[in-house]
């Protein structure tokens, strides 16, 4: 099936500044694809030239075939957005508010249904500036989604929602997905990632530095094998095993290895064959944290280029 979304070589400046440098990504229908990176990475400027709202400086878009900025009147009946900041009238209420936006669309759901999907259905009649700044959020959303769109672009959707809200707020993500809907995302939030993401990018300053599912994006940072020795074990007993040796402050062995089974296999049975008990042992592959904060603590261009490379 043809992607519903295409991202070729992308680039935005802001006067001399290059805030975008060669960004190139696809999403296909149905599929999550979200943009993770540091403060100032360029996430929220690759979504609005995606979303059409500004012209790139370089490279190519498509959404559902067409450049979202020339062809915006054919692309914008399609697609939903959910802008950082949002920004309705302070004196309409929530009904108001989407009543006023339905009025935009062809063929929008009914407002009651839009409200009930994000839990605002209860706050129907109140003022938007009384809303808590999590409520305004969950209105943003229900607006991107009042068009029935195809296409849903959402910049940090749950920043402010507590925890419940959050959780409701990807449930109705997954369930539009479900529905065939494509979404590109923005979020701070790892666990958003991990939760939502079929595939993500990891940029930084302006470019992708890592991209592909979880899974492979973590696979980049060594697996943890982590026990404690019994006080009369020294480590220097411990066998040569694949990986760096790491000791951490409660005399707690931290190896961090490529080959975790290798690893695991060697340290089991110099452990059986000298009787000696490993305890509190685990092992676990990198977290999407760990391969974030190695992403964020690098040199840039260095790995810019192996993304490059390994593309
Ligand atoms: N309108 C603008 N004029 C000048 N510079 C801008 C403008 N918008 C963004 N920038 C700059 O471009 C860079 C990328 O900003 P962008 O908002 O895309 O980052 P981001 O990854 O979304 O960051 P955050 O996680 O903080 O939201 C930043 O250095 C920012 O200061």
């Amino acid at each position: 099936m043809a992607d519903v979304v295409e991202v070729s070589d992308v680039r935005r400046s802001f006067g001399d500044y290059e805030a975008v440098r060669g960004v190139t990504f696809t999403v296909a229908r149905g599929e999550l694809f979200a943009l993770l990176g540091t403060n100032g990475a360029g996430k929220t400027s690759t979504l609005e030239v995606v979303e059409g709202l500004a012209r790139p400086s370089g490279g190519w878009i498509r959404v559902l075939g067409r450049d979202p900025y020339a062809d915006r009147a054919a692309v914008r009946p399609r697609i939903g957005v959910m802008l950082q900041q949002g920004g309705f009238p302070a004196d309409l209420t929530v009904t108001e508010t989407a009543v006023m936006w339905a009025g935009t669309l062809t063929a929008p759901r009914p407002v009651a249904e839009a409200l009930e999907l994000v839990d605002l259905a209860h706050r129907a009649g109140v003022p938007v500036k009384q809303l808590s700044g999590g409520e305004r959020r969950r209105l943003d959303l229900a607006v991107a989604v009042l068009g029935r769109p195809d296409v849903l672009f959402l910049d940090e959707p749950t920043t402010g929602l507590d925890p419940e809200s959050r959780r409701n707020t990807w449930q109705l993500v997954r369930q539009l997905l479900e529905d065939g809907v494509t979404v590109l995302l923005t979020t701070h939030y790892l666990d958003e990632a991990e939760e939502l993401a079929d595939r993500l990018a990891i940029m930084h300053r302006g470019r992708i530095v890592r991209t592909g599912t979880v899974a492979e994006v973590v696979a980049s940072q060594p697996a943890t094998v982590a026990f404690a020795l019994p006080p009369a074990v020294t480590r220097d007993r411990l066998p040569e095993l694949p990986g760096t040796l790491v000791l951490d402050h409660g005399g707690r062995v931290e190896l961090h290895t490529d080959t975790m089974q290798a690893t695991l296999t060697g340290l089991l049975l110099w452990a059986r064959e000298h009787g000696v008990e490993l305890r509190d042992l685990s092992a676990r592959p990198a977290s999407l944290e760990q391969a974030f904060l190695a992403v964020a603590s690098s040199e840039p261009d260095a790995q810019a280029e192996r993304a490059e490379v390994a593309a």
